[in-house]
């Protein structure tokens, strides 16, 4: 077999994700929380990974992302940062780390990429929020949106049900996008809104956009890490695909280990240690 070394992968950038939508190259990004599945995501060539909030549902057990502190997001971001080395990192800007004033959402983003190891930031809303992207984007600090179910506004909409499927709903959700575009976002989430509005908002933007629940027009896609490994299992939105089933996978391997240790079989030979037995007879004769 021929020896070549593959060529460097190159690092991803804002600008990567620009050329993609033009290339018509659909962009995969994932979530991670850790710097074990950071490295794995790299390995496997995911251009983009996400620290999202969700970290508060899927790895901390919050019933929402409402909980999730800036503390919180810098651990795991500090930690996938550690892991990764090509891909694009976006950090969520947690639940009122961005609203109260325009002085504290560039702060909380700078930390993310200061001491979070970030390249750019996500926060959720449209126009409402489209001083604080001119702010971050003014700072040097590439900002993605995020339009339609956004999470951290669970309480306003009832639970976490698709969104903009009225006309009405739909108009301002286009409107949303054009202002986030217009203000300096370089990219947009779209979450559990109608397929066809989600492909027809793509194609009004120049910036890409990435779907969650939003059906194949998205110009990328995101999902949660541990919902397409099948290891989170709380609940299933409609929009995961299992392409594993680690959940199962983990528990017969707990069990199995389990019965191992109650019936004396684990550790074998093979995992344990010895010593010469001449430090072995040494050791019984200085021992009483
Ligand atoms: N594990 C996980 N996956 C996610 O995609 C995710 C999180 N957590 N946490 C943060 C947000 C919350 N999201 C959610 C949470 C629940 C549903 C859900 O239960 N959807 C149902 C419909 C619910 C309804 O209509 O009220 C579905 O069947 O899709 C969807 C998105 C998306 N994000
Ligand atoms: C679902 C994605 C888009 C997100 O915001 C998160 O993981 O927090
Ligand atoms: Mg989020």
């Amino acid at each position: 077999m021929s020896q070549i070394p593959e060529p460097p992968k190159k690092k991803i950038t804002t600008q990567t994700f620009l050329q993609m939508k033009k290339n018509g190259q659909k962009i995969a990004m994932i979530t991670a929380y850790d710097a074990q599945t950071a490295e794995i995501a790299d390995e496997s060539g995911i251009p983009s990974i996400l620290v999202g909030d969700s970290l508060g549902m899927v790895v901390l057990g919050y019933e929402t992302t409402l909980q999730v502190t800036m503390e919180d997001m810098l651990h795991h971001c500090k930690a996938v940062a550690r892991g990764s080395k090509n891909a694009l990192l976006v950090g969520d800007l947690p639940f009122l780390s961005y609203q109260v004033s325009l002085e504290e959402a560039v702060r909380n983003s700078g930390r993310l990429l200061q001491e979070g190891g970030m390249h750019a930031v996500k926060l959720e809303g449209g126009r409402e929020r489209a001083d604080a992207v001119r702010a971050i984007v003014s700072t040097g600090i590439p900002v993605m949106g995020h339009l339609g179910l956004t999470p951290q506004s669970v309480n306003k909409f009832g639970g976490f049900g698709v969104q903009a499927n009225t006309a009405a709903a739909a108009q301002r959700l286009l409107e949303d996008a054009l202002i986030l575009q217009q203000s300096g976002c370089f990219s947009i989430v779209l979450e559990s809104i109608p397929a066809r509005l989600a492909e027809l908002v793509s194609k009004r933007l120049d910036i890409p956009t990435i779907g969650i629940g939003a059906g194949a027009g998205c110009d990328g896609q995101v999902l949660v890490s541990p919902d397409l490994l099948g290891l989170f299992s709380r609940f299933t939105p409609r929009f995961v695909k299992k392409y594993a089933n680690l959940h199962q996978d983990i528990q017969k391997a707990f069990s199995a280990y389990l019965l191992d240790v109650q019936n004396g079989v684990f550790p074998g030979v093979e995992n344990s240690y010895e010593m010469s037995d001449v430090e072995w007879e040494e050791t019984l004769r200085i021992i009483h």
